[in-house]
C-alpha cells in the first residue's frame, strides 16, 4: 500500500505553514493534554533509542504535531516484531512495528521512497524530519536543517510514532550543508562519522545544544539550578586525530557453528554501514592518524594474505603507539621503518601502530607520559588531551579559595583508568589516589606514576569497583576533590549515595555519554538526607570526535553546605 503523495516540490514547502502562514497544528489540541500529563522518567543508559525518543518528543511538542507519543522510552527490541518477518532485505536495520498503520494515519510502506523535509538535528547526529501526510517523524541520517532529502522508509515505530528511513539524496540543501566539505567517499553509507558536510563552528554549536538538551531532558533539575552552559571547546585536529580504530571482518558466509567453512575470498574489511547490518569494505579512513591509516592498510593486506588461517569474524585493533627521542639523540637523524616521524624544538616522535590487545603503547600529554595495554581503555584523540586536561586543571579548586576554610589537599580519581587525570593533576595535591575495576588499567597507572617520577606517597593506585574506594578513604572531605570519570552507563546508586555520604568538597565529573551525566548529576544537586548535595557550578562540552555527534561532558560541582543555599553559579 502506497500512501505518499507526489513528491514535494521545494515550494511545496510552504505547505507546513497553512493559509496565512500559520504554523501548522496537524490535528491539533490533543498534544497539549498529552503534554501536561507526561512525565519524563530519567534515562537509564543513555542509549540511542533512549536519547533519540526524547528529542523526537520534545519536537512533537514544538512541531504541535498531534500524535505526541506517551508512556515509557521503549528499547527497540521490547517494540519488535519484524526482524523475522523482513522478507525484503535482511540486512536493513529495523525492528519497529510492521503495519502501516499509526494511530488514524496511513504511513508509507517499507522501502518506499519519500520526501521530507528536515527540521533539526538530534542528539544521535540523525536529521528528525516532517512529511506533510503523518504526523510521524522521519529519522534520517547525513541530513541538516532546512534540507529537502529523498529517503526511503525503513521501520515504523508505533508507540513513539517516528519512522527510521536511510538517506537517498539531497532535493533541495539547506543552508548548513555544503557537500563539498565531505572528506570521505564513505560518508553518507559508513556509520562512523554524520557531521562531515556542516562546519566546524557548527558542529561545536550543535554539541552545544546536546549538553543543553540532555540536562533538559534527563538532569529533572529546574532551569535555575543550571549554570550557563560553556561553548563546546573543539578539538585541535578535525580529522587524522583517533588514535585508535577496530575494523573488523564478519565470518566467512554460511551457517555460524559450521567451523569447516572457510573463507573463498577477502571479505569486507571496515566499519558498520549505517542502518544496515553489514560491514563496509573500507581501504582508509580519514579522522584516524597517519600512523593509524597506515596500520589500517598493512592490516588489510595481512589479512588477504594470511586468509586461510581464519575461520571467524575478527575486530582488529588499530592503536597508534609513539617512539620519542631528545633530537640530539642519534635516533633522531634516522628513519625507523613503518614509523611516522614528526620532529618538533626538543624531540623526534617515531608514531606506529599496533594491533596486539596485550601490546604497550605510549602517548604524550605534554611533557606527560602514558603507557596502556593497547586494548585497555585510553582516550582516542591525543590532540585535544593538552587543552582538556589544562581545562580540568584550571577548574578542579575552587574559583576563590576562602581564608576561613582549609585549602583543598587530596584528589581521588574514580574510574581512573590508567591515570590521565591522576598524574596530569597530581602536581595540585599532597596526595593522589587512583581506583579503576581494570587490573591491566591499574598496572599501567601505577608504571606511569614512575615514569612520571610520582612516588608512591604522592600517587597511589587500587584496582576494585569504585564504590569500594569509600571503606578505605583516609582524605577529610573537607579537603577532598572526588574526579569521576565513568563508562557511557554512567555511575551506579550505591556509588552515588557512598559519593554524596563522604561529601567530598568538590565533585568534577567528566563523561562521554552527557545524557547519564545529566541523571547522575541531577541526583548529586538534589542530594541525599543523609548526605551532601551540590551545586552545578559549571558546565561545558570538549569535542572529543570531530565530524560525529558523539561531545564529553565536563561538570564541576562544589558542595552546598548548610548555611549556603543552592543557586544559579556566578
Ligand atoms: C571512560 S573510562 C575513563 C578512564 C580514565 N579516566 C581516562 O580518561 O583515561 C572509564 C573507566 O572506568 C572503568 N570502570 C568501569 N566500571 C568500573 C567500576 N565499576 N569501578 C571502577 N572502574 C570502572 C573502566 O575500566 C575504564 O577505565
Amino acid at each position: 500500500m502506497e500512501a505518499v503523495r507526489e513528491p514535494r516540490t521545494p515550494q511545496s514547502q510552504k505547505g507546513d505553514r497553512g493559509q496565512g502562514g500559520k504554523k501548522r497544528s496537524l490535528q491539533g489540541g490533543q498534544w497539549a493534554k498529552r503534554q501536561k500529563t507526561r512525565k519524563e522518567k530519567p534515562v537509564n543508559e543513555g542509549s540511542h533509542e533512549e536519547v533519540l525518543v526524547a528529542d523526537i518528543r520534545a519536537l512533537f511538542a514544538k512541531q504541535k504535531l498531534s500524535q505526541a507519543p506517551e508512556g515509557d522510552i521503549v528499547k527497540k527490541e521490547e517494540n519488535a516484531d519484524d526482524i523475522k518477518t523482513e522478507e525484503v532485505d535482511s540486512t536493513r536495520v529495523g525492528n519497529g512495528e510492521s503495519t502501516n498503520e499509526v494511530g488514524k494515519a496511513i504511513l508509507p510502506d517499507k522501502f518506499a521512497e519519500i520526501e521530507v523535509e528536515v527540521v533539526e538535528i538530534s542528539s544521535t547526529g540523525d536529521g528528525l524530519a516532517i512529511h506533510p501526510d503523518s504526523d510521524q517523524i522521519y529519522v534520517v541520517p547525513f541530513s541538516t536543517p532546512g534540507d529537502i532529502v529523498k529517503a526511503k522508509v525503513i521501520t515504523h515505530f508505533k508507540n513513539e510514532h517516528y519512522s527510521l528511513a536511510d538517506f537517498v539524496s539531497v532535493v533541495k540543501a539547506g543552508s548548513l550543508r555544503d557537500d563539498s566539505r565531505v572528506n570521505c567517499k564513505y560518508f553518507a553509507s559508513c556509520s562512523g562519522c554524520q557531521f562531515q558536510m556542516l562546519d566546524y563552528p557548527t558542529q561545536l554549536a550543535h554539541k552545544k545544544t546536546i549538553v543543553e538538551k540532555a540536562y533538559k531532558n534527563f538532569s529533572q533539575l529546574p532551569p535555575e539550578l543550571m549554570p550557563l552552559i560553556g561553548d563546546t571547546i573543539g578539538s585541535p585536529l578535525r580529522y587524522g586525530y583517533r588514535t585508535k580504530l577496530t575494523p573488523h571482518f564478519d565470518g566467512p558466509p554460511g551457517p555460524r557453528r559450521d567451523r569447516n567453512k572457510v573463507f573463498k575470498e577477502i571479505p569486507e574489511i571496515g566499519f558498520m554501514a549505517k542502518n544496515r547490518r553489514v560491514t563496509l569494505d573500507i581501504e582508509d579512513c580519514p579522522i584516524g592518524t597517519e600512523a593509524v591509516r597506515m596500520g589500517m592498510k598493512r592490516e588489510r593486506e595481512r589479512v588477504g594474505e594470511k586468509l586461510s588461517t581464519y575461520r571467524k569474524g575478527v575486530t582488529i585493533l588499530l592503536r597508534e603507539n609513539t617512539l620519542r627521542v631528545r633530537n640530539d639523540d642519534e635516533q633522531a637523524s634516522k628513519d625507523i621503518p613503518d614509523t611516522i616521524k614528526t620532529t618538533t624544538e626538543k624531540y623526534t616522535d617515531f608514531k606506529s601502530c599496533i594491533t596486539d590487545n596485550n601490546g604497550t603503547s605510549t602517548e604524550y600529554i605534554g611533557d606527560f607520559v602514558f603507557t596502556n595495554i593497547a586494548g585497555s581503555f585510553f582516550q582516542n584523540n591525543n590532540s585535544i588531551l593538552t587543552p582538556f586536561t589544562q581545562y580540568i586543571r584550571d577548574n578542579i579548586l575552587p574559583p576563590t579559595p576562602s581564608s576561613a576554610e582549609p585549602p583543598i589537599k587530596y584528589l581521588i580519581d574514580a574510574y581512573s583508568g590508567s591515570g590521565l587525570f591522576t598524574i596530569t593533576l597530581s602536581s595540585l595535591f599532597e596526595s593522589s589516589m587512583g581506583i579503576d575495576i581494570s587490573g591491566p588499567s591499574i598496572t599501567s597507572a601505577k608504571e606511569n606514576a614512575k615514569l612520571n617520577n610520582l612516588p608512591e606517597s604522592q600517587c597511589s593506585f587500587m584496582a576494585a569497583d569504585a564504590p569500594e574506594l569509600f571503606k578505605s578513604v583516609k582524605y577529610p572531605k573537607d579537603e577532598t576533590v572526588v574526579v569521576i570519570d565513568p563508562p557511557r552507563k554512567g555511575c551506579d546508586e550505591s556509588f552515588l549515595n557512598q559519593l554524596m555520604q563522604f561529601g567530598p568538597k568538590r565533585v568534577v565529573y567528566v563523561s562521554c555519554n552527557v545524557h547519564t551525566q545529566a541523571r547522575d548529576v541531577g541526583v548529586l544537586v538534589r542530594g541525599s538526607e543523609v548526605g551532601a548535595r551540590y551545586n552545578l557550578e559549571s558546565l561545558i562540552g570538549f569535542d572529543f570526535f570531530p565530524q560525529t555527534a558523539h561531545v564529553e561532558g565536563v561538570a564541576v560541582l562544589s558542595r552546598v553546605d548548610p548555611e549556603e543555599k543552592v543557586g544559579k553559579a556566578e
